[in-house]
């Protein structure tokens, strides 16, 4: 079974190296979804919502609302937030009975990113998490 919980947050950012408005300071009200994968425990529960709803704040939210995401990810496109957030997450959802299945960003209502762990092994190396 696949569990989903989505949630938004508002964040500012610029694409570098963007020729186009993007590459200008400007703000998005950004929707994502964590996927898990998983067998119901003995409570008939794949995951706990309040639980992932409690991750999602502490590991994600804390960091992302209201930031400058440049602050945080070198080059913050929707692939590259969704890398981050899968990155934040895997350790914390995959526990051998449950596992992250998709991580999704939407930049907008009509545009949005779903990656996969094969993406996250592929593209990780990709993302440059800004320092300091
Ligand atoms: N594949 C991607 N393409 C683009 C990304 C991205 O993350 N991945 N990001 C952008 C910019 O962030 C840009 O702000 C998005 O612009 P747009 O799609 O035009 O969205 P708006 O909501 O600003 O659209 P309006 O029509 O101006 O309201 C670009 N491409
Ligand atoms: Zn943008």
């Amino acid at each position: 079974m696949i569990l989903k919980r989505e949630f938004s947050f508002d964040a500012a950012h610029y694409l570098p190296d963007y020729h186009g408005k993007c590459e200008r300071l400007h703000g998005h009200t950004y929707r994502a979804a964590i996927f898990v994968e998983g067998v119901p425990d003995e409570e008939g529960m794949v995951m706990d919502f309040v639980e992932l709803k409690e991750l999602i704040r502490d590991k994600l939210l804390s960091k992302l609302d209201h930031s400058c995401l440049n602050d945080i990810i070198k080059r913050p496109s929707a692939e590259y937030i969704a890398l981050w957030i899968w990155n934040e997450m895997m350790s914390v959802i995959d526990d051998g009975r449950r596992s992250l299945k998709y991580v999704q960003v939407w930049e907008s209502p009509d545009s949005s990113i779903l990656i996969d762990r094969g993406d996250f092994e592929k593209f990780s190396d990709r993302l440059e998490v800004a320092r300091g």
